[in-house]
């Protein structure tokens, strides 16, 4: 599907809300399935990467009720209470997905099968599959594990210690659920710290944690109770709106209710570091998780260099950050964003081509992207390859461009922000 984009001639004002967040969304619904009872989810995202993650749990005997959008009750059996699937369970688009189930999965005595879309498919899994083995779980699948599809027969782990050569909060999760299974504690080490919505929640359900900087340690075969979870709005799904204000001339914009976890509010920072006119109010915590409503105005906006710990902090923001840069006076520079290669698509390439085509300029590098500010984007027809992050970062490009942009595959933003067009189009 094709989406038509305009150039905006008018500022981005008022109040908005954005979907429930991702990552708490598919955590909310995998915890409430190993815990005891019943767990309430307010906030819920119905985007396809969790509702594959809602399918997945239910093909494992976990009855999952629906009783308004948003609103989900997960009946848990407690751990071990998982039934060996009839069905190949499928992940979709969703690397959560895939890599946080592997991780509960290895905990299970027995046989299943994973598989997912083309671009999942591609994505690497040796990264969950090596330390999965090496806690004793059984796992095969194509390219000798590396790619999807898998088979896992779980069971009879051990726990470990292990550093991780990336920093990805898939990966620490996958081994920390894992660690749930086996008696002793499980410590995963990261190079930078990646969210740790996976930490939080388990405290919240009853598991002990600890974690210290970048390490994290659970203590294995705990008694998880059910809960009533708020999922705040998705910080990754408001950057869009952050961005579109702090670029549209007029523009003052309140978002409500946004999860504003130090580990994803990297985009925030380096908003502000450009010089945004960004402030966090009504600051709250729920379910153990900060929650704040942002507002963002038009500021002028200044190149910088981003790089380091703050990475994984808005790993998923760098493609709507790549159009703030082209709005900034000066050159920007995104260094140690390799992992950008391995997402939905090379976000690297498809950052650089597609911005590229609508005069941007800009350049790839191995580890990221060089951004020169301040040249007009001039609309034309571009490609999201099917990438929600792509297509809804060529929309807010597309709204500060002269003329007509059309963003083709556009239909993916409802992976993660069903609604997305409609609520950009409203200004
Ligand atoms: O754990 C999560 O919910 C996620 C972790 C990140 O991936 P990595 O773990 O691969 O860094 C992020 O890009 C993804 O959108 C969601
Ligand atoms: C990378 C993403 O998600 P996942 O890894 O779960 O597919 C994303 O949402 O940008």
């Amino acid at each position: 599907m094709n989406e038509v984009i305009k150039g905006i001639s008018g500022k981005i004002q008022g109040t908005l809300s954005v979907p429930g967040d991702k990552s708490i969304s598919h955590r909310a619904v995998l915890l409430g399935s190993i815990a005891e009872g019943r767990t309430e989810i307010e906030g819920f995202l119905m985007g396809e990467d969790c509702l594959s993650t809602v399918a997945c749990v239910r093909k494992l005997g976990i009855e999952v009720e629906t009783l308004a959008p948003g609103q989900l009750h997960v009946f848990g059996k407690g751990l071990f209470g998982w039934q060996e699937p009839r069905e190949i369970l499928d992940a979709g688009n969703s690397g959560t997905t895939m890599r946080l189930m592997l991780g509960l999965l290895a905990g299970h005595p027995f046989h299943a099968v994973m598989k997912g879309d083309a671009s999942l498919s591609s994505r690497p899994m040796a990264r969950v599959v090596d330390p999965l083995r090496a806690m004793g779980a059984r796992i095969d699948g194509r390219n000798e594990g590396k790619n999807a599809p898998l088979s896992i027969r779980g069971g009879n782990l051990h726990p470990i210690t292990y550093s991780s050569p990336v920093s990805s909060a898939q990966v620490k999760s996958a081994v920390l659920l894992a660690g749930l299974f086996t008696e002793g504690e499980t410590t995963v080490i990261e190079p930078a710290k990646s969210r740790d919505h996976t930490e939080t929640m388990l405290a919240s359900f009853g598991a002990q944690v600890k974690t210290t900087g970048c390490i994290s340690t659970v203590k294995g075969l705990p008694r998880l109770k059910g809960e009533k979870i708020m999922v705040p709005g998705d910080i990754s799904s408001a950057a869009f709106f952050l961005v579109a204000a702090a670029i549209t001339p007029g523009s003052e914009l309140m978002l409500k209710n946004i999860g504003v976890n130090p580990s994803r509010t990297g985009i925030i920072d380096v908003l502000k570091r450009m010089g945004a006119q960004i402030t966090c109010q009504n600051e709250r915590i729920e379910a153990g998780e900060p929650v704040a409503d942002i507002q963002v105005k038009h500021s002028h906006l200044q190149g910088i260099t981003v790089e380091g710990d703050d990475i994984p902090r808005l790993i998923d923001e760098i493609p709507v950050l790549a159009v703030a840069a082209a709005h900034a006076t000066g050159t920007t520079v995104i260094k140690d964003a390799g992992e950008l290669r391995v997402k939905e698509t090379d976000r690297i390439i498809s950052v650089v081509s597609q911005m590229a085509a609508l005069g941007m300029d800009i350049e790839p590098r191995e580890d990221g992207m060089v951004i020169r500010g301040g040249r007009t984007l001039k609309g034309t027809a571009v490609n999201s390859f099917h990438d929600h992050r792509i297509a809804m970062a060529l929309a807010v490009a597309g709204i500060s461009a002269a003329g007509v942009t059309t963003i083709e595959n556009a239909e993916s933003v409802k992976i993660s922000f069903p609604g997305f067009f409609e609520m950009l189009k409203s200004f």
